[in-house]
């Protein structure tokens, strides 16, 4: 069974307060994007997971999202068949694309298939936030308000279709780092998120681009002023608008023509400003389905 696992990007990301528990309730627009992984799984007798993977540096044992999440569902449902899983990465890692959360929503879909457990993408979202707070919209996918932190999710309708053109710089950043910096309960001013959410129902890229705003950015971009570097240069060559996705280090622009998004894309890989450039875009084939 192959199933692909698709990348995220925050269109608007606000934090609302921080929680006693640590954790932040955050309100943000969520958007798929067509760049994935890919996930092989088979059945095998013998109990156990065994995971593969093209990348040397992220863990196959139970600390990998794909392990944690198959795990979850075989051990609630008493299954004591094994899986033998490959997965081929291509979206950037720690890079603020929900890359390992997508692998684990995947993951389920794909368990819950090839056991005929019969759960509904509810039951399967409901069941995958114990994993992290993006799987639960990793499953549902498309366009979509998220609350809570992160798993209340309701869809929106769908982003104009641009192209976007990815950069990651080659630094890590801890999305625990970037929480714990922010200082929820003072900061000064909340991004847009009604009016950006205004934007979509009115279908105006540009209104949308022009309220695209990530509040996380201020622990990221004094920290790693290449962030904005990036963001100044996709602005240079043409982008309605350009953010940091999610907790970083990646930024996104979005254009709403081919041939800018296309000499953006050339320039960005020229200037090395990011170690890894890529273009391409929104994805919308409605909520959930489409795991082929
Ligand atoms: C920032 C966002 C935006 O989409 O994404 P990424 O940058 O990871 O893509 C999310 O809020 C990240 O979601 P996710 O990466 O699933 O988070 P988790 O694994 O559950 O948590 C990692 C750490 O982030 C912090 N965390 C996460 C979510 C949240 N609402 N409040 C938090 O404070 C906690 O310190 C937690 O220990
Ligand atoms: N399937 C997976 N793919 C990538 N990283 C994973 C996976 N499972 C666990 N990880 C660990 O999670 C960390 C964050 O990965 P990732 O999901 O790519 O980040 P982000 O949430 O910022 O998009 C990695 O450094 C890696 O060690």
């Amino acid at each position: 069974m192959r199933l692909r696992a698709l990348a995220k990007i925050n269109l608007g990301l606000d934090v609302v307060r921080r929680r006693e528990d640590g954790y932040h309730e955050v309100r943000m627009v969520m958007q798929t994007i067509n760049m994935y992984d890919q996930l092989d799984i088979k059945r095998k007798k013998a109990p156990g997971i065994v995971l593969t993977t093209n990348l040397p540096y992220i863990p196959t044992n139970e600390n990998n999202l794909v392990n944690k999440a198959s795990r979850l569902l075989l051990e609630e449902f008493n299954i004591h068949d094994g899986l033998v899983i490959n997965l081929r990465k291509f979206i950037p890692v720690a890079a603020g694309m929900a890359g390992g959360s997508s692998d684990a929503a995947a993951a389920m879909v794909g368990v819950n298939r090839m056991f005929r457990l019969g759960l509904s993408q509810q039951e399967l979202m409901e069941r995958a936030v114990a994993i992290g707070a993006d799987v639960p919209y990793c499953i549902m996918r498309g366009t979509a308000l998220a609350e809570g932190i992160g798993e209340r999710l309701s869809a929106l309708p769908p982003m104009p279709k641009c192209y976007v053109l990815i950069g990651k710089p080659g630094i890590s950043v801890s999305t625990k780092f970037v929480y714990e910096n922010l200082h929820a309960n003072d900061l000064a001013w909340h991004v847009d998120i009604d009016g950006l959410v205004e934007g979509l129902y009115k279908k105006d890229l540009r209104g949308i681009a022009g309220k695209m705003e990530n509040v996380l950015e201020t622990v990221t971009i004094p920290n790693y002023p290449v962030i904005q570097e990036i963001k100044n240069h996709m602005k240079s060559h043409g982008a309605l608008n350009a953010m940091m996705s999610g907790s970083g280090p990646t930024v996104f622009g979005l254009f709403d023509n081919d041939k800018t998004a296309r000499n953006a894309c050339r320039q960005l890989k020229k200037s090395r400003l990011a170690k890894q450039v890529f273009l391409t875009t929104i994805f919308n084939n409605g909520n959930g389905g489409n795991y082929e």
